[in-house]
C-alpha cells in the first residue's frame, strides 16, 4: 500500500497514477478513520472471518473488476465507482488478487490516493467521500464484506452532504 496526495491537475485517464509525490502515512490515514493493515497467507480468511465476526458483518461477495469478467459493462462499472460517493456503512475490501486505487477526501477535503495491492486490507468508514478506480492494470480482485444482503449502495455528492452518516463522520474526525 501506498498513499499520498492525489495530483487534480493531471488531465490524464483516472487509472493513471496522479502522483504528486507527497506521501501519507498510515497513521494519517488513521486520522481520517481509514484504517489499513495487511493480511495474508494460510490464515488469511481465518482472519477476515474474525473480523467480519467483531465488526458484525454478516454477508460477502467477491468482485472482479477487469474488462474480462465484466465485458461491455466495464467502463461504465468503472466510472461508477469512480463518482465521489459515500455508505452508510462501513466499506471493507480485502483485495484477493490485482490491484488498484481507493481515493478518499482528507479533512480538508484533499484527495488521497491509495493504491492497494493483494491482501491489503482496508476499512473506510461510513460518511467517508471517496471513489474507487482500476489502475493501468485493469485487474483487481477483492471480497467486498456487507452487514445485511451483499448490495452495493453509494450516495453520490453532494446528494449526501446532509446524510446523518456523512455529519457523524465529520464529528469523529473534528474530536
Ligand atoms: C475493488 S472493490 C469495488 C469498488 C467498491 O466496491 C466501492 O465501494 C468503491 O467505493
Ligand atoms: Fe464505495
Amino acid at each position: 500500500m501506498r498513499a499520498y496526495v492525489y495530483d487534480t491537475s493531471d488531465p490524464s485517464d483516472k487509472r493513471e497514477a496522479h502522483d504528486t509525490g507527497v506521501n501519507k502515512t498510515v497513521e494519517d490515514l488513521k486520522r481520517i478513520g481509514v484504517l489499513y493493515w495487511q493480511i495474508g497467507g494460510p490464515t488469511a480468511m481465518e482472519d477476515l472471518n474474525a473480523l467480519a465476526k467483531e465488526r458484525d458483518y454478516k454477508n460477502r461477495d467477491q468482485i472482479c473488476v477487469s474488462p474480462e469478467t465484466m465485458g461491455e459493462a466495464y467502463e461504465e462499472k468503472l466510472k461508477i465507482f469512480f463518482a465521489e460517493h459515500l455508505h452508510e456503512d462501513e466499506e471493507i475490501r480485502y483485495v484477493v488478487d490485482g490491484t488498484g486505487y481507493f481515493d478518499v477526501r482528507d479533512q480538508d477535503d484533499v484527495w488521497i490516493r491509495i493504491q492497494v495491492e493483494k491482501d491489503d486490507m482496508l476499512v473506510l468508514p461510513a460518511g467517508i467521500y471517496h471513489r474507487f478506480t482500476a489502475d493501468t492494470n485493469n485487474y483487481i480482485k477483492a471480497i467486498r464484506l456487507f452487514k445485511d444482503e451483499p448490495k452495493w449502495v453509494a450516495i453520490n455528492r453532494p446528494d449526501a452532504d446532509d446524510n446523518k452518516h456523512r455529519s457523524e463522520y465529520l464529528q469523529s474526525i473534528m474530536a
